[in-house]
């Protein structure tokens, strides 16, 4: 991609891992209401291109978004038991904002951080534990509705369907990623679930890049690592993003330590 790319919510967690892993790659434009930490910049990045800024402040994003390319949106309440205010707030009302202002500006892609809460009440209690398992065939693969397990979740839905909105209406390339559970260096330790939807910060990185670089309209996919136990398919992201991960929960113990380091002869 020529033109910058700009990167709202760079100062967290998943905006760090995708600047570590690709920071080289893209111009990158950086927006968060807090300041972004000099050790986050990638090489190249200068104080011109990092605004500091509220998603929800319209002035403060179109100025962001002025001449960038494609938009990864991050920046909002991650917290999965953020209550109604916050979410409509930041993360309705802010992905609204951001998708009007890359509209207006002519921003040709758009990449949302959607999250396994719009799906999180498919984990019904007959399904679980055993849909956390590496035996168990239950799938979720995107084409399925939304059936959120929060008011966050909610939140992530309406994310999804402003994004389906923006590219029917505007021909925006849009992907929405349902980002599992991302953990740096090892899975969740001792939580089946979360190892189920580990999303290592090496494939994030990768799965942001392909969502930049790939060919495609309007898509929802899953963002995980390619774990054994796994209820989200991530078949989709594989054959229309060319998504390809290198980890897997199941390399690691249950208590997160590498297996090849405690069990040697397993390898
Ligand atoms: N970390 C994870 O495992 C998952 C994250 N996500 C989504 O990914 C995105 C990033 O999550 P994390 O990096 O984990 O969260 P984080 O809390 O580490 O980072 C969020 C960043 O966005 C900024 N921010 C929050 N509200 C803002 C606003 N109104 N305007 C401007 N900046 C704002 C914060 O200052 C922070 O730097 C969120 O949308 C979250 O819902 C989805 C699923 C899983
Ligand atoms: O959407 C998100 O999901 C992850 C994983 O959810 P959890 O319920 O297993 O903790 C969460 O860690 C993250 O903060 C959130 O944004």
């Amino acid at each position: 991609m020529d033109e910058p790319v700009l990167l709202t919510g760079a100062g967290g967690r998943v905006g760090r891992a995708i600047l570590a892993g690709i920071g080289e790659a893209y111009d990158w434009r950086l927006l968060d209401r807090e300041p972004v930490a000099a050790d986050a910049l990638p090489d190249g990045v200068t104080d011109d291109d990092v605004f500091v800024a509220d998603v929800t402040d319209d002035a403060g994003v179109r100025e962001a978004v002025e001449g960038v390319g494609a938009v990864v949106h991050l920046a909002g309440d991650p917290r999965p038991n953020a209550p109604w205010d916050s979410v409509l707030a930041n993360n309705i009302d802010g992905t609204q904002t951001m998708f009007e202002a890359a509209v207006d500006a002519g921003v040709d892609r758009f990449v949302f951080a959607s999250s396994n809460h719009a799906v999180g009440a498919y984990e019904t209690d007959d399904r679980t534990p055993h849909m956390y398992r590496k035996d168990d065939e239950f799938r979720l693969d995107g084409s399925e509705l939304p059936r959120p397990s929060n008011l966050y979740g909610v939140s992530k839905a309406a994310g999804e369907t402003l994004g389906r909105y923006y590219h029917d209406t505007h021909d925006l390339t849009v992907a929405c990623v349902r980002i599992g559970n991302l953990t740096k260096g090892h899975p969740p330790k001792e939580y089946e679930r979360g190892q189920a939807m580990w999303l290592s910060h090496r494939d994030c990185a990768h799965l942001f890049d392909r969502c930049l670089a790939a060919d495609y309209g309007y898509e929802i996919v899953y963002g995980i690592s390619d774990n054994d136990r796994k209820y989200y398919s991530i078949e989709r992201a594989r054959e229309v993003l060319g998504y390809d991960p290198q980890d897997n929960s199941a390399e690691y113990t249950f208590g997160g330590e590498p297996r090849e380091e405690v069990e040697p002869d397993s390898a």
